[in-house]
């Protein structure tokens, strides 16, 4: 099965610093990738490297098989992927419905096609609908998460790079939101989701990719992999298990 995104020896560098040392991954129509590693391990690094937010080489990421690295990111968002940043990044000031008529209206002047509308999205998450006048810095960590996953949707995206959307929040409004996931899978759209909660990532995802030092120290199918070998990749060899 050819790759929708795939990423090949992918190095990425804040400066002098280099972040990413060749990482390999790919991501395959309709599926569902999570990537763990602890803190600083790469992993925003590569989502960013991915949405073109760091300069990285054109080869080095690649869409449906053509080489993307580098795109500006509004032409990734054009291109079919999305992200929900860490943190949110939502229009303070603003409501809910109009953060979300942004993205609809950003869509609209791409061209993008999709089944995602804001009534999709209330059925999805209905307390935007309720809250669809409220200011978003009025709104709770999970409704906010809402919002931000809303407004990636409403972009028609391909594939939906989601980064630690469970930060910060309730174990009930976590689970609201992984329970969302696979009904936007079901609508076609593959997803990375970066998670470092490991058994959220496993039981939200099909295969992983764990991190360390901006390397991928695992790899595998997220009900084969054990804690041991998680625990090893997580924080290299001769460390304890999580
Ligand atoms: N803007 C930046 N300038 C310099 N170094 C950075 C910058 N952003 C991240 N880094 C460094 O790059 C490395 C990878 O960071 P990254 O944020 O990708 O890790 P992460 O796995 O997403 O961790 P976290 O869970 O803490 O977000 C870290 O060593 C971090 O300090």
């Amino acid at each position: 099965m050819s790759a929708v995104l795939s990423t090949h020896g992918l190095v990425a560098r804040y400066g002098d610093f280099q972040a990413l040392y060749g990482v390999d991954t790919e991501l395959h129509a309709g599926e569902a990738v999570a990537l763990i590693g602890a803190n600083g391990a790469g992993k925003s690094t590569f989502l960013r490297a991915i949405m073109g937010l760091l300069p990285v080489a054109r080869e080095m990421v690649r869409l449906d098989g053509e080489p993307v690295g580098g795109t500006p990111t509004d032409r990734m968002v054009r291109k079919g992927i999305a992200i929900v940043p860490e943190g949110r990044r939502l229009f303070s000031g603003m409501s809910v419905e109009d953060n979300l008529r942004v993205a609809i209206d950003q869509a609209a002047r791409m061209g993008a096609k999709g089944g995602w509308t804001l009534q999709r999205l209330h059925q999805l998450f209905p307390i935007l609908a309720e809250k669809a006048r409220t200011p978003v810095q009025s709104l709770s960590g999970g409704q906010q998460q809402m919002v931000a996953i809303g407004r990636a949707l409403l972009c028609q995206p391909r594939v939906l790079l989601c980064d630690e959307i469970s930060l910060g929040l309730a174990p009930k409004v976590i689970r609201e939101i992984y329970a969302a996931l696979p009904e936007i899978r079901a609508a076609g759209t593959a997803m990375i989701v970066v998670e470092q909660d490991v058994g959220l990532a496993k039981s939200a995802s099909d295969r992983l990719y764990c991190m360390l030092e901006g390397r991928v120290t695992l790899t595998g199918n997220s009900a084969e992999v054990t804690r041991e070998q998680i625990g090893e990749a997580y924080f290299g060899a001769g460390h304890a298990v999580v």
